[in-house]
């Protein structure tokens, strides 16, 4: 009997351009596995960060990867994140967090790790596909995927989308912040231009439901034999 390979999905794309919302939602839709890449960069920035190691030293930020016991859930009705027995999956959304990830980011031994890390829990998914979602999916982790996808929105979309789901002072810092992220991400991966062979889906004008939808045809298309 042929034994089918998972279909990987990749998906890249700017902050709050609906990255983990949507894919976890066409995850579950076709029972695949889901793989979000930025809570790795976030959960060793939380280490970083609770180790008192200075997030500028990129010597001390690798040292920090000999203890960084990382799982993440790759089902995604039971996302969860854990650095050794502590579950910091609410800890790595704190704006303290967010605000040194890029930091981290830019660091290559930090990126070469997390990327041989990212291709073996994508490996090991017991599913018929996994979308995986990032910043570097596309063209670093997994440039010969069946399916590679640059989910993007006009930066007043994302700010806006953004700012709902905060109130008050959370709400009015939230789209400086997405902002001064994207431009410290941008100089290390470039996320704003799809890549040869990359499908673009601009959710610009497109509510959730749709922005799902459309991401399954995309996937959908790749899978229907050519006649
Ligand atoms: N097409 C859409 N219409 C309206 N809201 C959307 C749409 N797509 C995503 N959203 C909402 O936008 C917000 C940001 O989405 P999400 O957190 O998935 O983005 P992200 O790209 O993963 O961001 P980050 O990289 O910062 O983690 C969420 O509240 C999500 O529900
Ligand atoms: N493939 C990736 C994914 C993420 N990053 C860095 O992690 C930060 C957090 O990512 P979110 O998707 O949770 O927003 C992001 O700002 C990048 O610095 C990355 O470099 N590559």
């Amino acid at each position: 009997m042929a034994v089918s390979t998972p279909v990987f999905v990749a998906i890249d794309g700017p902050a709050g351009s609906g990255k983990s919302s949507v894919s976890k939602a066409v995850a579950r839709t076709l029972g695949y596995g889901y793989l979000d890449t930025g809570a790795a960069y976030r959960a060793l920035a939380w280490l970083v960060l609770e180790n008192g190691v200075d997030k500028d030293d990129a010597d001390a930020v690798i040292r920090t990867l000999d203890d960084f016991d990382y799982f993440i859930a790759t089902d995604p009705d039971a996302y969860v994140v854990r650095v050794g027995q502590t579950d910091v999956t609410d800890a790595i959304r704190e704006p303290r967090v967010s605000a040194a990830v890029s930091a981290i980011a830019r660091v290559p031994a930090v990126r070469a790790h997390l990327v041989q890390l990212f291709r073996r829990i994508a490996a090991g998914v017991d599913a018929p596909g996994v979308v995986v979602e990032g910043r570097d999916i596309t063209t670093v982790v997994a440039p010969d995927a069946p399916v590679r996808i640059l989910l993007t929105a006009s930066e007043e979309a994302r700010m806006a989308r953004r700012s709902a789901e905060l109130q008050d002072d959370a709400a009015a810092t939230a789209g400086a912040e997405l902002k001064k992220r994207d431009q410290a991400d941008s100089r290390v991966v470039d996320f704003l231009n799809a890549a040869e062979g990359v499908t673009t889906v601009d959710s610009t004008e497109l509510n959730f439901a749709e922005t799902v939808d459309a991401v399954i045809a995309v996937i959908a298309d790749t899978q229907s034999p050519v006649s």
